[in-house]
């Protein structure tokens, strides 16, 4: 095995942990869109925006966290390479136990600790299939698009992430965020890593099939008094249109729409985008300072 037979499918899941589960699940369920197939057990509740099991989980608990981060593997195969290396590397990886894969839908599975964070990954190959195909609600959502990470040494997790997990950078914007991809995920980022004095949760993302998406969302959330902490605008890197506004605990959550997609082959260089507002947003926004600032990294338990 080596580090090229870590391959990746996807983003799999972010679990969080919100104060007050009923009403972050009215949030994500009625505000975002979400679908919710069974009810909460008091412990926590899952959400999808495709046919799988779930793409969001929450967890009841003391105070808002990023609780973990769960990579889909290729394969297999992948799923070994990807445990043998940290292995080899004197990381410890932790069995997820056959009675929680039950509860998460998913087969075999272990986590780790990204050690320029603490925070938890975890990485799997099979989630079952949700009981039926995702319908969209008031908002065509696409998919579960990224999480971005606050670190406090952007350029170590970012090493990290490439050499020992094996993704690539697709852009940076100079002293502030990289934007990676799982490889040989197409999409332009399906993981972020900021620079910020500690390690939290910075955002993260659905992306929408539509424009009228991101417009109708700036009127709900209005409507519902959930804070809108920046947007409408469009993002320079990946060229999408994008709002972020704030759960019932202060995380912040996006919708975008429109992304690049990379080949595997022969993809573009990553660009050096300068360290300026102009670099986050054609439009000329500024954010809230509220943004990304809710969310402590949950070590593993
Ligand atoms: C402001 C944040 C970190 C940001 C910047 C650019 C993009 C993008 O190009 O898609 C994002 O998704 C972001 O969250
Ligand atoms: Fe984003």
């Amino acid at each position: 095995m080596n580090i090229d037979d870590i391959r990746y499918r996807r983003l799999g899941y972010v679990a969080l942990t919100v104060t007050d589960l009923e009403k972050s699940r009215h949030f994500y369920e009625t505000l975002v869109g979400l679908k919710m197939d069974e009810e909460p057990d008091g412990e926590c509740a899952f959400f999808r925006c495709s046919d799988r099991h779930h793409d969001l989980v929450i967890y009841t608990g003391q105070e808002p966290a990023l609780k973990r981060v769960a990579w889909q593997m290729e394969s297999d195969k992948a799923l070994e390479a990807v445990r043998q290396h940290f292995s080899g590397l004197g990381i410890e990886t932790v069995a997820v136990s056959a009675e929680e894969q039950a509860k998460l839908g998913i087969g075999e599975a272990f986590r780790m600790t990204e050690p320029t964070t603490g925070a938890t990954f975890e990485f799997y190959c099979d989630m079952l299939d949700a009981p039926s195909a995702y319908e969209t609600t008031h908002t065509k959502i696409a998919r579960l698009g990224h999480l971005v990470i606050n670190s406090p040494d952007r350029a170590a997790t970012e090493k990290f992430l490439m050499e020992d997990m094996n993704f690539r950078v697709s852009d940076r914007i100079k002293g502030m965020v990289t934007f990676m991809r799982c490889f040989p995920n197409p999409y332009h980022h399906s993981f972020g890593v900021g620079a910020s004095k500690s390690a939290g949760l910075n955002h993260v993302n659905f992306m929408v099939t539509e424009m009228a998406d991101v417009g109708k969302a700036n009127n709900r959330m209005k409507k519902a008094n959930v804070p809108i902490v920046f947007g409408i605008g469009k993002h320079p890197p990946s060229e999408s249109v994008f709002i972020y506004f704030l759960d019932p605990d202060g995380m912040t959550v996006e919708y975008s729409y429109g992304m690049e997609e990379f080949p595997e082959e022969a993809p573009r260089d990553p660009r050096d985008l300068p360290a300026s507002l102009e670099s986050i947003d054609y439009w000329e926004g500024v954010p809230d300072p509220k943004m990304a600032k809710i969310g402590v990294v949950e070590p593993l338990k």
